[in-house]
C-alpha cells in the first residue's frame, strides 16, 4: 500500500538530510505510529506519501502507483484516497461543521444529493450528530479535531494520515480521538500516524516505526514508544503487579516487586522512563459514540475527474472565496522551502497552495499565490 524504497530527502540549504535510506512496507489495513525526537523525519516521510515533497534519492510507492511517475495533474485525483488529519485542525473558520465537511465534496464536484447524505452519515459516525450548525470556535477541540477527521474520511480515503493529531488536546479527549480512529481502521482504513505521545503508543500496541536523524532505527509489530520503557513495564508486570501501571513507582509508598524488577521500576524513578511512557487506561468516558466504520468500499486510486470543466471552475471559485493568502514557511527555519531541482521530469508545484489543493481535493496552479487562508500540510 505505502512503499519506501532506498528514500532520502534533502532540504536546500541543510546539511543532514531529513530521509537517509528509508526501507518501508506499510500493508492495507495496518495502524503504524511514527516517531521519533522533534526534526527526526517524521512529517517529512507523510509529505513525501502525499506527495507533497518528492525524494531526493529513492522511490516511493503509494497504492501501487510510483510516486514520481504521477503527473501533477493527476496528483489531485491520487491525494482524494489519502485523508490528512494535522495537530492544529485546520478547519475553515468561516464556516459551520457541516459547511467544513461539505466542502471538501463540493471542491470534487460531488452531486449536492451525495453531500446532502454523506455529511450527515460522516459526523454521526464521529460523534459530532447534532453540532452541524456549530462554527469550529464553539466546540471543544477535541469536537473540532472530530470535525477534521469527518472531513478527512468523508470522501472514504484508502489512507488516512495524522500528524499529531493528539498533539492540542488533554489526555482524556486525546482517548476519544484514538478510539475513533481505532474504529476508523478497524474498517479497513491504513493508518499512519506521526506522535510523541508515548502514553498513546504503549496503549495502543500497534506497529511502531521509529526515526532517528531521518533513519528507521525500529521498526516493531505490537510496540511501545520506547523498546526499554516497554521492557521495564512488562519485567514490572511479570514480577506479579496487578497491572503495568503498578510499575509507576508511588512516592508515598514502596512499590513491592521483587530484586529483577526493582532495576525496571528504579528507572522509571530515576527518569531514565518518561512519565509519558506509561500506559495511559482510556478511561470510558472517552469513548466516541461512534458506530462501527466501513471504509473498505474505499475508492479506487485513480478515479476520473468527476468534475465537468464548469464544476471545476465552480470549484475553484468556491476555493478562492473561502480561503485567503499566506505563504508556507519552514517554522524553525522560517523559510519558505523551495522545491529541489529532482532529476524527474514531473512539473514542479507551485510554493502556494490553496486549502483545496493541499487537501488534494483541486489541481495545483489554478489559483494565484494570494490566495490561500490557511497553511495547510502535515507540519505546518
Ligand atoms: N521545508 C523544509 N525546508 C528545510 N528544512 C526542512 C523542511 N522541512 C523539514 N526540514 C528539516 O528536516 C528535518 C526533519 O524535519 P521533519 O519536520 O520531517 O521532522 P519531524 O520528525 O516531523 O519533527 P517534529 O516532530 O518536530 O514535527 C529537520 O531538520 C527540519 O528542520
Amino acid at each position: 500500500m505505502i512503499r519506501f524504497e532506498s528514500v532520502s530527502k534533502s532540504y536546500p540549504g541543510q546539511k543532514l538530510p531529513a530521509l537517509d535510506g528509508v526501507d518501508v512496507e506499510i500493508r492495507r489495513g495496518e495502524f503504524v505510529f511514527l516517531v521519533g525526537a522533534s526534526g527526526s523525519g517524521k512529517s517529512s516521510f507523510l509529505r513525501l506519501i502525499l506527495k507533497e515533497e518528492r525524494p531526493t534519492t529513492g522511490e516511493v510507492f503509494v497504492l501501487g502507483q510510483e510516486l514520481a511517475k504521477v503527473s501533477s495533474r493527476k496528483v489531485p485525483y491520487f491525494r482524494r484516497a489519502i485523508g490528512v488529519v494535522f495537530q492544529d485542525f485546520r478547519l475553515l473558520q468561516g464556516k459551520t461543521v457541516y459547511d467544513n465537511v461539505a466542502f471538501s465534496l463540493r471542491v470534487i464536484g460531488k452531486s449536492r444529493g451525495f453531500i446532502r447524505s454523506a455529511v450527515p452519515e460522516t459526523l454521526k459516525l464521529v460523534g459530532l450528530e447534532g453540532k452541524e450548525k456549530r462554527m469550529p470556535g464553539e466546540l471543544s477541540g477535541g469536537e473540532q479535531q472530530r470535525v477534521a477527521i469527518a472531513r478527512a474520511i468523508v470522501n472514504k480515503p484508502a489512507i488516512l494520515l495524522a500528524d499529531e493529531p493528539t498533539g492540542n488536546l488533554d489526555p482524556v479527549t486525546s482517548a476519544g480521538i484514538m478510539a475513533l480512529l481505532a474504529r476508523i481502521n478497524e474498517g479497513g482504513t491504513t493508518i499512519v500516524m506521526a506522535t510523541h505521545e508515548a502514553g498513546i503508543v504503549n496503549e495502543m500496541r500497534r506497529r511502531v516505526i521509529e526515526l532517528s536523524a531521518g533513519e528507521v532505527v525500529r521498526d516493531e509489530a505490537h510496540a511501545g514508544y520506547h523498546p526499554d520503557a516497554v521492557d521495564a513495564l512488562s519485567a514490572a508486570a511479570i514480577a506479579g503487579d496487578e497491572s503495568a501501571e503498578a510499575a509507576v513507582p508511588d512516592p508515598d509508598e514502596e512499590a513491592e516487586v521483587d530484586e529483577e524488577s526493582t532495576a525496571a521500576v528504579e528507572s522509571v524513578a530515576t527518569g531514565e522512563i518518561p512519565v509519558a511512557a506509561i500506559p495511559v487506561p482510556v478511561p470510558a468516558a472517552a469513548a466516541p459514540k461512534v458506530e462501527a466504520i466501513d471504509l473498505r468500499e474505499a475508492p479506487p486510486l485513480y478515479v476520473e475527474p468527476e468534475a465537468t470543466d464548469d464544476v471545476t471552475e465552480e470549484a475553484a471559485r468556491i476555493t478562492q472565496a473561502a480561503t485567503a493568502a499566506v505563504p508556507i514557511q519552514h517554522p524553525s527555519t522560517g523559510a519558505t522551502p523551495a522545491i529541489p531541482a529532482a532529476a524527474e521530469a514531473v512539473p514542479e508545484l507551485p510554493e502556494h497552495l490553496t486549502l483545496a489543493e493541499r487537501l488534494g481535493l483541486r489541481a495545483p496552479g489554478g489559483s494565484k499565490p494570494g490566495d490561500d487562508e490557511q497553511e495547510v500540510g502535515p507540519t505546518r
